[in-house]
């Protein structure tokens, strides 16, 4: 019995350790982030400066290309070693992660479903960062219901016609490639196919820079499309299977934008527990008061759930496992608010400290804060967990 009990027990044991690959590539990202991002961070968020440079020598690291096939030049990591990457560098900088997942979303999409002429004219700019991307979904009346997208791509004359317009573009005026989902069919899902489109092409106008609350390190514009001439080539997969490409791309990016909460509660906490051990009142450092210690427990229990959930969603999605999507959600909607709420607590225990942008908290506070909403709302991650539990109860037990 007790050699039977004992067997069960070594099958099932879970090994949360990283590999030495992976521990080497998160050494090499947590130097680049304290050496490239961190120093910066806060002046690209007061300057509203979009970091090409320090983007193009992430490139130089495989950063821009990291689950990008090797047959695309990309490292052809898996989501779990990208999303270990991915959180030590939003610990250096948020927003610059944050457009680095995007853009990472946008190539995996384009080495997996771009033709062949668009592959050889794009992906090796793209893994190297020379050239950015950016994801085009969301659109003026299109945004939690994706699938009511207007923008329309007309076949002519062995080609396409684009007309319509996207919002809140990550990158949009400093991207180099847009991955555009526009509508060739019927109304809903299956009518929607999507684009790799050259972001100079004649007729794409881009509007003003968005004044956001926080990912200031990055623009945000509307595009427009007025009677854009697409080369057929520029089609990615086949027409109509764009809603399902497009949604395939945000379950890893769900993944990304997750870790990028992860990392920066992470940075956040760090922040306030150093700050709790120098900061004195009542005689002695803020740190011997229980009521914070328990803060401060909690912020760290919180946050260690949060990047569990996140490592494992990554692996579902590594294995390709049926429930992937729900996993992808779930751990969006969890990690995303612990990542806010720590954020927000890591502020309060620095006291009127902590909302002075002398301080690091008010930033991290404010650039966590969209996470909650972009690539999903929380609202409709609880739609997608709660359709996907109810249709096949198995998909999460
Ligand atoms: C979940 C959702 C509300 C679903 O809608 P419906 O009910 O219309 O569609 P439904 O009936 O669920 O499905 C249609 C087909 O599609 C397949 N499929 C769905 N998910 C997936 C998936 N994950 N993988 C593969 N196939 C999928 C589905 O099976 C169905 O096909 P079938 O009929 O079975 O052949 C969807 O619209 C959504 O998610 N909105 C949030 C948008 C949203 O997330 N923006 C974010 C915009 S981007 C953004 O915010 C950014 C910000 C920063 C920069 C980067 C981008």
């Amino acid at each position: 019995m007790v050699t039977e009990k004992s067997n069960i027990l070594k099958v099932r044991k879970m090994n949360f350790d990283l590999t030495d690959d992976q521990l080497a590539f998160e050494e090499t990202a947590r130097q680049f982030a304290q050496q490239e991002l961190a120093p910066n961070a806060a002046m690209w968020d007061r300057e509203h400066h979009f970091p090409v440079d320090a983007i193009k020598k992430a490139g130089e690291l495989g950063f821009c290309g990291l689950y990008a096939p090797e047959s695309a030049g990309g490292l052809g990591l898996s989501r779990l070693d990208s999303s270990i990457i991915f959180e030590q560098l939003s610990m250096g900088c948020t927003t610059t992660t944050a457009m680095l997942t995007i853009h990472n979303m946008a190539t995996w999409m384009i080495a997996t479903w771009g033709s062949d002429d668009v592959k050889d004219a794009w992906c090796e700019q793209l893994v190297t960062g020379n050239k950015l991307a950016s994801y085009c979904l969301t659109e003026p009346g299109a945004g939690s219901d994706a699938a009511s997208l207007k923008t329309k791509a007309t076949k002519e004359n062995g080609g396409y016609v684009l007309n319509g317009a996207k919002v809140f573009i990550s990158g949009a005026g400093s991207t180099d490639i847009l991955v555009v989902m526009a509508r060739t069919g019927e109304d809903g899902p299956k009518g929607v196919s999507a684009f790799a489109v050259p972001a100079n092409t004649d007729g794409i106008e881009y509007g003003k820079a968005e004044e956001k609350m926080g990912w200031n390190a990055q623009p945000t514009r509307m595009i427009t499309f007025d009677n854009v001439k697409l080369d057929e080539s520029w089609l990615l997969g086949e027409e109509g299977q764009g809603f399902k490409m497009a949604m395939q791309g945000l379950d890893g990016g769900r993944i990304n934008i997750a870790t990028c909460s992860v990392g920066t509660a992470q940075q956040a906490l760090n922040v306030a527990r150093d700050y709790m051990n120098e900061r004195e009142q009542f005689g002695k450092p803020i740190a011997g008061f229980q009521a914070l210690q328990f803060k401060l427990a909690d912020m760290a229990t919180e946050l260690v759930a949060a990047r569990q959930m996140v490592r494992m969603a990554a692996c579902k999605l590594d294995n390709n496992d049926a429930d992937k999507t729900t996993y992808c959600a779930m751990a969006k909607r969890f990690a995303t608010d612990v990542g806010f709420n720590v954020c927000n607590d890591a502020l309060q225990l620095h006291g009127g400290y902590g909302y002075i942008k002398e301080y690091p908290l008010e930033r991290h506070f404010r650039d966590v804060r969209v996470h909650q909403i972009l690539e999903g709302t929380n609202e409709i991650m609880r739609v997608i967990i709660g359709r996907r539990l109810l249709a096949d109860e198995r998909s999460v037990l």
